[in-house]
């Protein structure tokens, strides 16, 4: 009896799970744009903004939506720290490449980090979302430089999806629309990259 309860318990609280890693140069924005989803769709307040510290190892964020869970995984960009994204990166559900639109000096090394990234045939197929964040700097490189520069990587991406979204994860402008796009395509992906199931 108690078997066929906790089987049936089991079975009423199964979901699906999903990992989505959130990878970009150091200073793009990736743990305040963590922060927004989590204050976004959470409820909660997340960490103010000049509490958020270059970050080192990993932020996780998890949010509920649509009956499935989705788990953020928020890693460091600084230059030493990029060599452990492939880590996380293999295993996930889509990718989300922040880009700082406020700092077109760094545009070229950011081309080169995420080509790196969607040459790794470990994630051919996986969907790939880049975000031309800081929107809200006057100055910023707006959306259709943006999608110009990352169209000729995004090329490479053969049948994989992929988008250009603006965002401001400061304000949280176009955070909600990002991750929409998210939970769409990693459900469209099933078949490639099975959700996990969890129970609860
Ligand atoms: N104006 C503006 N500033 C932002 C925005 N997003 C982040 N910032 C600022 O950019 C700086 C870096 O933000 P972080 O979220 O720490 O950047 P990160 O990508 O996590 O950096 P690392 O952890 O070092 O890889 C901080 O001063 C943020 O307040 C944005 O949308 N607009
Ligand atoms: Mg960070």
């Amino acid at each position: 009896m108690y078997s066929f309860l906790s089987g049936l318990y089991k079975h009423l609280t199964r979901r699906e799970a999903y990992y989505i890693v959130i990878i970009g140069l150091d200073n793009a924005g990736k743990t305040t744009l963590l922060e927004r989803i989590k204050s976004t769709f959470l409820g909660v307040p997340g960490l103010p903004p000049e509490r958020i510290a270059p970050t080192v190892g990993l932020n996780i964020g998890r949010i509920d939506i649509g009956g499935a869970r989705i788990n953020f995984q928020d890693l460091g960009g600084q230059t030493d720290l990029q060599t452990i994204w492939e880590r996380y990166y293999r295993e996930c559900h889509a990718i989300v490449f922040v880009v700082d639109s406020s700092d077109p000096e760094r545009i070229e090394e950011c081309k080169n980090a995420l080509e790196r990234v969607i040459l790794d045939d470990t994630v051919e197929g996986v969907p790939v979302l880049m975000l031309a964040n800081k929107q809200d700097v006057p100055t910023a490189l707006r959306l259709e430089s943006i999608k110009e520069i990352f169209n000729q990587i995004a090329e490479r991406l053969g049948a994989r999806d992929s988008r250009v979204l603006p965002i401001s994860a400061l304000e949280g402008n176009g955070v909600k629309e990002a991750v929409d796009w998210l939970f769409l395509r990693v459900q469209r992906n099933k078949v490639n990259r099975p959700p996990i199931i969890i129970s609860q």
